[in-house]
């Protein structure tokens, strides 16, 4: 089933100074910050399933977070958070299998099990992928880069059926490309390192997602603010 995706406004950003909604009075709500690439995975999940009725944003100003938001939301203090059914679950993998499984809307999953198996194990295998590269800005990125893309461009041959990572767009790609994205204007920028060079199974994937209005929509709005941002959090040793 294709995307059920439909456009909408986005709401207002709270902060240290707005009130909290009327917490567990029945709605579905996914505590976001805009910016973050661990909650626009839940953003996209929800958005392409055609949820923004049933599934209400609340984006938190991460950097003047409401005292509200630790003390009666989520008591580790991050996002993506989804409150449901009277709960509060975080971990962004988890919430897009959870968003997945118990909401209407076109599967993110799919059925055969060789591809179901292949999805696990990218789904666990992303945070080496993503660590791996955080952890290479202060030593060798272009190493550590072309391990994690080859990685990447290996696991896109794997099934023909379609361009992305399971053939058809599934959780597996929405897991990755939050970060791909961030690594390629990153790596661009710093390191005049283009990801999708002698990969043009990479390059036809984001090209792919780039035309899911799902995605598109989360997608990083201001390139220089990441350069800036990355540059201070994962490279300040040698600023
Ligand atoms: N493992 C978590 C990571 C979430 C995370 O680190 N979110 C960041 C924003 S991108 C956050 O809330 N940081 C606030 C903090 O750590 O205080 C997930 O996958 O959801």
């Amino acid at each position: 089933m294709a995307s059920l995706f439909v456009h909408e406004d986005l709401p207002p950003v709270l902060d240290s100074t707005s009130n909290p909604p009327p917490l567990f009075d029945g709605t579905t709500r996914l505590y976001t910050y805009f910016p973050c690439p661990f909650a626009q995975r839940v953003w996209t999940t929800r958005n392409y399933k055609g949820l923004q009725d049933k599934i209400k944003l609340v984006p938190i100003d991460l950097y003047n977070r409401p005292a509200w938001y630790k003390e009666k939301v989520y008591p580790q203090n991050k996002v993506p958070a989804l409150e449901h059914n009277g709960k509060i679950i975080g971990e962004s993998i988890d919430l897009i299998k959870y968003v997945d499984s118990n909401f209407e809307g076109p599967s993110l999953f799919p059925e055969e099990p060789a591809k179901r198996q292949f999805g696990e194990e990218l789904l666990s295998y992303v945070d080496k992928f993503v660590g791996g590269i955080y952890a290479s800005f202060k030593s060798d990125p272009i190493k550590e880069a072309n391990t994690q893309f080859d990685y990447l461009e290996n696991a896109l041959s794997k099934f023909d059926d379609g361009p992305f990572l399971l053939g058809q767009f599934s959780l597996a790609d929405i897991a990755y490309i939050p970060f791909v994205e961030r690594f390629q204007i990153f790596l661009s920028e710093a390191f005049k390192y283009d990801i999708t060079a002698g990969r043009p199974k990479l390059a036809s994937w984001i090209e792919e997602l780039d035309k899911i209005d799902a995605y598109k929509v989360t997608k990083v709005t201001d390139p220089k603010e990441l350069v800036e941002m990355y540059k201070k959090r994962f490279m300040a040793a040698s600023l």
